[in-house]
């Protein structure tokens, strides 16, 4: 069988990156997305939004879920200072695969741990497995019907402290409804929606981000 398209991203990045260049990466993945074919990489338009919201909440620790690629992995890795750690989980071991080799050539391999596996096995270790005590920043990026169970679940691990962002992906295209919902009429969140595009397209999609109350 053919290569696989993450597999392809790969060749492309370690034919036009430069080691150790983090932006050199994410350009080459955003180059071969816009020009050769789709992926569902965050993209350039809602990564800046990414960047900025990872810029203001400058995070200890991070945790993405949904590496793919790891284009988001890079774009947030590369804003990180050198003591903060990113933990992305992927449930698609051929996927993390790609996205550790992706990430090694973006020179951030010391900031960033991949873990294979479910986030709903995962959150709950997350404490204990990696000496976590809370959590800054979450990008939510996996199955979209996910989103609420997971988000209740990171509520009641105790890994949210008073402020600790949540940035959810796709909340229009694919959509996330049930979170949506849930999130925008909890008190315990104060939530605002980045209206965007949806990754090399022209469809509207956007970002929603949720402050964490306690
Ligand atoms: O589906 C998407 N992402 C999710 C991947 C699997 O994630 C599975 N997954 C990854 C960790 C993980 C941990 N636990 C369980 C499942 C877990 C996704 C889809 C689209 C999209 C938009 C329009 C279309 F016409 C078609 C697709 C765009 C996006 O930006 C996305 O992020
Ligand atoms: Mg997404």
């Amino acid at each position: 069988t053919r290569i696989s398209r993450p597999e392809r991203i790969l060749a492309y990045v370690k034919k036009h990156a430069v080691p150790g260049d983090a932006e050199s990466v994410a350009n080459a993945i955003d180059a071969y997305c816009s020009g050769v074919e789709w992926a569902m990489n965050i993209g350039i338009d809602k990564g800046k939004i990414l960047d900025r919201v990872v810029s203001e909440t400058d995070p200890d620790t991070v945790l993405e879920l949904g590496t793919y690629c790891g284009y988001s992995t890079v774009r947030i890795g590369k804003l990180l200072r050198p003591e903060a750690r990113l933990i992305t989980i992927e449930m698609n071991p051929d996927y993390a695969k790609v996205a550790k080799q992706i990430i090694a050539l973006a020179g951030l391999d010391s900031k960033v741990e991949i873990l294979v596996g479910s986030s709903s096995e995962l959150i709950p270790q997350l404490k204990k497995k990696l000496d976590i005590k809370t959590l800054d920043l979450v990008f939510i990026d996996h199955w979209k019907e996910c989103y609420l169970p997971d988000t209740r679940c990171l509520e009641e691990s105790g890994l949210l402290h008073k402020g600790t962002v949540l940035l959810a992906d796709n909340v229009v295209c694919p959509g996330a409804p049930e979170y949506v919902k849930y999130i925008r009429n909890s008190s315990r969140y104060r939530s605002e929606y980045f209206s965007s595009r949806l990754e090399y397209l022209q469809v509207e999609d956007g970002l929603e981000k949720s402050v964490f109350l306690g």
